[in-house]
């Protein structure tokens, strides 16, 4: 599909779970648009069990122009990943409880905007990361915050309120742990609360780890929080909301293309909100321009 074409035919992925929101009416705004558009649609609702099979069979079988996630950033996550090197582009509608990734996209949050995205847009590459064989679009990260992630995961309860709550809990007795991370140009050794493997910027939450992040730059950022007092957390929590962790003092940031991060401590990790075991070593390198996203038209034009 070339940039700002209609596209014939689409596939939307929902997840009629994320953000707990109903989409019952969804379908049918999505319908609308489409035939107003002489656009095929298929759609797909996720169940949580072997998703990416049936939408990669379906995605071969239909061979739309791009396919729409529709969900939070789990979903987009688990479409991305199947579009990575092909030339079918990801489309976002933001509808879970974290919609990181459409944020640094800047894809509009409001779902009626968004959905002008189907119609209306330009393509563009952005970078993807390779994490020990995975991809990786947004943000993945060892220490205290995969550590919440992974309670979260186990836990019943979703909302940012038990977020909140888990890491609350955990912040009280969570000790940093020892990393080795050598990277195309520079070496850290040392110890770190987290340790944020960064192609974009801001988590789900809001909470921006890597203000100064560029999404198709080539590069990535492995952004450190070390070892700080108790007291500054407060401090710290204050900056990444207001985009000025880079200010902390407690934060280093490694700018780099590829990177060894060796995690002593079997420390858990995250890859894009999705817990995983990796044990030792964590190869990271970047795959650049790898994944084409449908963006809202720029004002300019
Ligand atoms: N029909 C379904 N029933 C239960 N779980 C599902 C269903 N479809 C997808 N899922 C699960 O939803 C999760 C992704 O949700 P997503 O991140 O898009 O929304 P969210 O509201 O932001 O999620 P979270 O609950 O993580 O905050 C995946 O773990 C996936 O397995």
């Amino acid at each position: 599909m070339q940039e700002n074409e209609v596209p014939g035919k689409l596939l939307f992925v929902i997840n009629p779970i994320a953000g707990d929101i109903d989409k019952t009416d969804l379908e049918e705004e999505i319908t609308v648009i489409c035939e107003e558009h002489g656009i095929n649609y298929t759609f797909y609702k996720t169940t949580g069990d072997k998703d990416d099979e049936a939408i990669k069979s379906l995605i071969e079988k239909n061979k739309p122009d791009a396919v729409f996630a529709v969900g939070g950033d789990g979903t987009v996550s688990h479409v991305g990943a199947l579009l990575i090197g092909t030339n079918t582009p990801l489309g976002i509608i933001p509808l879970g409880s974290g919609n990181g990734l459409s944020k640094d996209l800047n894809i509009p949050q409001d779902t009626e905007e968004a959905l002008e995205l189907i119609h209306r847009h330009v393509i563009r590459n952005i970078d993807t990361l390779d994490i020990n064989g995975q991809p990786s679009i947004h943000l993945s990260d060892l220490g205290f915050n995969a550590l919440v992630v992974k309670r979260f995961s186990d836990g019943e309860t979703r909302g940012p309120g038990a977020y909140a709550w888990i890491a609350m809990q955990e912040f009280l007795s969570y000790e940093p742990k020892f990393y080795t991370i050598e990277t195309d140009n520079e070496r850290f050794e040392g110890e770190a609360f987290m340790v944020t493997i960064a192609n974009a910027n801001a988590f789900g939450s809001n909470a921006n780890i890597n203000p100064t992040g560029i999404l198709n730059d080539g590069r990535f950022e492995i952004c450190l929080i070390e070892r700080f007092p108790k007291a500054a957390a407060l401090g710290i929590l204050y900056k990444l909301y207001t985009n000025s962790i880079d200010e902390s003092v407690y934060t280093r940031k490694l700018s780099c293309r590829k990177a060894v991060i060796h995690n002593t401590n079997h420390e858990v990790m995250h890859i894009d909100g999705e817990p995983v075991n990796f044990g030792e070593e964590v190869r990271v390198t970047i795959k650049p321009k790898s994944l084409k996203v449908i963006l809202p038209v720029p004002e300019s034009a």
